[in-house]
């Protein structure tokens, strides 16, 4: 039975002032952590957000799970943290434990409804993303790391089976930060959950990541943490510095 979550097959993405994405193809096994790297502008979040139906797909494939991305409907298996923050406006009407209830949705059947345990599911959210205290706050009146570690809650609380996390630690102070990474390393390893990290964070992706993915446009590099470390081609695109950073702490 093969075991592969994501397969990307000559994968090519555009927007109307053209494409930014050109014949990418590689495949991510379940419990793999995958840290995706590369300039800004390179085409990272492109990537992550082209598998989950969120930007066109112009040339080449994609599938989720086996299932091509084009008719893929399991959203509860996949928890999606994205970029942008600050995108709640203040008055947005949805408090901090109703926007971790969203989450649950996806994996019911209608009618839609949360039941008790449901309820006690996001309660336990909360508590473990250390924001229980802010639970009946509008969403909108919270920080930008606020908003990121409710997000990270609701992208967590149906147990998913791939994560996809886009440069999730933005906004988080160091504390928080480290704890956030703790939370998705120990949800990688004891729960074998599928873990995508986009990110510049180079301390962090040495580590925890067992492989590595350099876009610019381009795939180019994708292989083990270790073939990333060794390789010279990558020192030289990613700086001497930033890989040494990187591998030495892994
Ligand atoms: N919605 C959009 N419409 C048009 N062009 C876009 C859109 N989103 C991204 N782009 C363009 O696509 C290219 C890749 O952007 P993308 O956000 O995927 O890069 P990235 O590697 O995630 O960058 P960063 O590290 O700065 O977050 C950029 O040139 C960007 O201007």
């Amino acid at each position: 039975m093969s075991h592969e979550v994501v397969r990307v097959e000559r994968l090519g993405v555009s927007y109307r002032v053209g494409q930014v994405l050109e014949d990418i193809s590689f495949s991510i096994e379940a419990g793999d952590y995958v840290g995706i790297v590369g300039p800004n502008g390179s085409g990272k979040s492109s990537l992550v957000r082209a598998l989950i139906g969120l930007c066109t797909i112009c040339s080449g494939s994609a599938s989720l799970f086996g299932v091509p991305c084009s008719r893929f409907d399991e959203w509860g298996r996949i928890g999606y943290l994205p970029q942008n923050l600050g995108m709640y406006n203040p008055v947005f009407p949805a408090t901090v434990a109703e926007t971790v209830a969203l989450g649950l949705l996806s994996r019911k059947r209608f009618p839609r409804r949360l039941n008790r345990h449901d309820h006690e599911t996001v309660e336990r959210m909360l508590e473990e993303l250390g924001v229980s205290d802010l639970k009946s706050k509008l969403i909108g009146e919270l920080s930008g790391g606020q908003q990121q570690r409710v997000l990270l809650a609701r992208a967590l609380v149906n147990e998913p089976e791939l994560l996809i996390l886009d440069e999730p630690t933005a906004a988080l102070d160091p504390e928080t930060r480290e704890r956030f990474y703790r939370i998705i390393a120990d949800i990688n390893r004891t729960r074998g959950v599928t873990v995508l990290l986009v990110t510049h964070d180079t301390g962090a992706i040495g580590q925890h990541a067992s492989k590595m993915l350099y876009l610019d446009k381009r795939l180019l590099f994708f292989g083990s943490f270790d073939e990333f470390c060794l390789s010279p081609e990558m020192s030289e695109l990613f700086g001497e510095h930033s890989q040494h950073i990187m591998c030495h702490r892994h």
